[in-house]
C-alpha cells in the first residue's frame, strides 16, 4: 500500500486497566515503528457475565470476542493480559509479542499487612490459586469469593464489606491504585498466576507483516519466563482458575522456575523448582509439571465444592 497508511486497529477490553495497558502498547508501537494505532473497545463475555469466574469456566472469557474480531479482520491486533489467555493455541491466531513484563507479584490491599489482620478477617479473592495459598498462610481467615473489576473489588474494602482483597500488582499500577497496597507478596509466600504481569499481543497467523512489526515490542526474557510458566499449566491441564502458581525469571542466562499446586482448603501444598537455559523454557516447564504430578499434584487440582 502506498500513500498515508491507515492506523492499525488495536482491539482491547474497555476496562480502565485494559485501556491503560493497550494505550501503553499503542504508544510504544508508534514510537518504535512510526505506525499510528487506534484503540477499538470490545466487550467480552468475562465483562458482562455476573457468574463467578470459576463457575463460567474461566479460560478464555476475556479473550474469545477479541480473537473473533481478529479472525474477521475487524481489528488488526489485540492486547490481552497474558494470564487470561487459555493455554491451548487457537488455530489462525499468533502470539506476536510478549512485551517486557511488569511486576508479577500479588498484593494484599487494605489497611494492614497479612500478619496484622485479625483472626477471622474477611479477605476477598475470586481466584482458587489465591484462595489456596492464602488459606495455607493464614488458615484462620475467612476467604470470600468475589468478582468484578479491580476498582469494584477495592471498593468492597473501602465500604467495610471486606477487610482486604488480593489483586495483581501490575493491574493496580495500571489503574493507578498502588496506594491501596498494604503488602506485596513475595513469591515465597504466594506464587502468581502463570503469565501474571505480562501482556500478549495477538494477531492473525497469516499476517506475517504484522507479526514482524509487533515483534519490535517482544522481550525474549519475558517470553522465556512466561513460556515455562504456561507450560506448567498446560501439562497440569489447568486454566486460569486452577490452583496453580508459578514464577520464572532469568538470572545470568539461567531461567529459574518455581511452581506450586495447592489444595483449595489450604491443607496441602506442593512446591518445586527447576532451572536451565532459557532456550529450553518449554522443557523446563514440562519437566517441573511432571515432577509435580509425581508428587500427587493431580489430587489437589479437583474442583472446589
Ligand atoms: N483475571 C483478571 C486480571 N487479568 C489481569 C489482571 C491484572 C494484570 C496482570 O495480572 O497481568 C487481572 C486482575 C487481577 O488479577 O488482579
Amino acid at each position: 500500500m502506498t500513500g498515508a497508511r491507515r492506523p492499525l486497529r488495536l482491539g482491547t477490553r474497555k476496562s480502565l486497566m485494559a485501556m491503560t495497558q493497550s494505550q501503553g502498547v499503542a504508544n510504544a508501537l508508534t514510537q518504535h515503528t512510526g505506525h499510528a494505532v487506534e484503540l477499538v473497545g470490545v466487550t467480552t463475555h468475562g465483562d458482562v457475565s455476573k457468574a463467578l469466574l470459576a463457575q463460567i469456566g474461566g479460560t478464555g472469557v476475556f479473550v474469545n470476542e477479541l480473537r473473533d474480531k481478529l479472525l474477521s479482520g475487524e481489528v488488526d491486533f489485540a492486547v490481552h493480559s497474558l494470564k487470561d489467555l487459555p493455554t491451548t493455541a487457537t488455530p489462525g491466531i499468533a502470539l506476536a509479542a510478549t512485551p517486557a513484563r511488569d511486576d508479577a507479584r500479588d498484593a494484599l490491599c487494605g489497611p494492614v499487612k497479612l500478619a496484622d489482620l485479625p483472626h477471622g478477617a474477611r479477605v476477598g479473592t475470586g481466584s482458587p490459586r489465591r484462595v489456596a495459598q492464602l488459606r495455607a498462610l493464614r488458615p484462620d481467615l475467612d476467604v470470600v469469593p468475589i468478582r468484578g473489576n479491580a476498582p469494584t473489588r477495592l471498593g468492597k474494602v473501602t465500604d467495610g464489606e471486606l477487610d482486604a482483597v488480593v489483586l495483581a500488582h501490575a493491574g493496580l499500577r495500571r489503574i493507578r491504585r498502588l496506594d491501596a497496597i498494604a503488602e506485596v507478596f513475595d513469591p515465597d509466600q504466594m506464587l502468581p498466576a502463570p503469565g501474571q504481569g505480562s501482556l500478549a499481543l495477538e494477531c492473525r497467523a497469516d499476517r506475517t507483516d504484522l507479526i514482524e512489526l509487533l515483534g519490535a515490542l517482544d522481550d525474549p526474557m519475558t517470553r522465556a519466563a512466561v513460556t515455562a510458566e504456561r507450560m506448567v499449566l498446560t501439562v497440569l491441564e489447568g486454566g486460569c482458575s486452577a490452583p496453580v502458581g508459578t514464577y520464572a525469571a532469568e538470572v545470568d542466562e539461567t531461567l529459574h522456575l518455581t511452581a506450586t499446586v495447592a489444595a483449595y482448603d489450604g491443607s496441602r501444598q506442593i512446591r518445586m523448582s527447576a532451572s536451565g537455559h532459557p532456550d529450553s523454557a518449554k522443557q523446563i516447564g514440562r519437566d517441573l509439571a511432571d515432577r509435580l504430578l509425581g508428587q500427587g499434584a493431580d489430587q489437589l487440582m479437583g474442583e472446589p465444592d
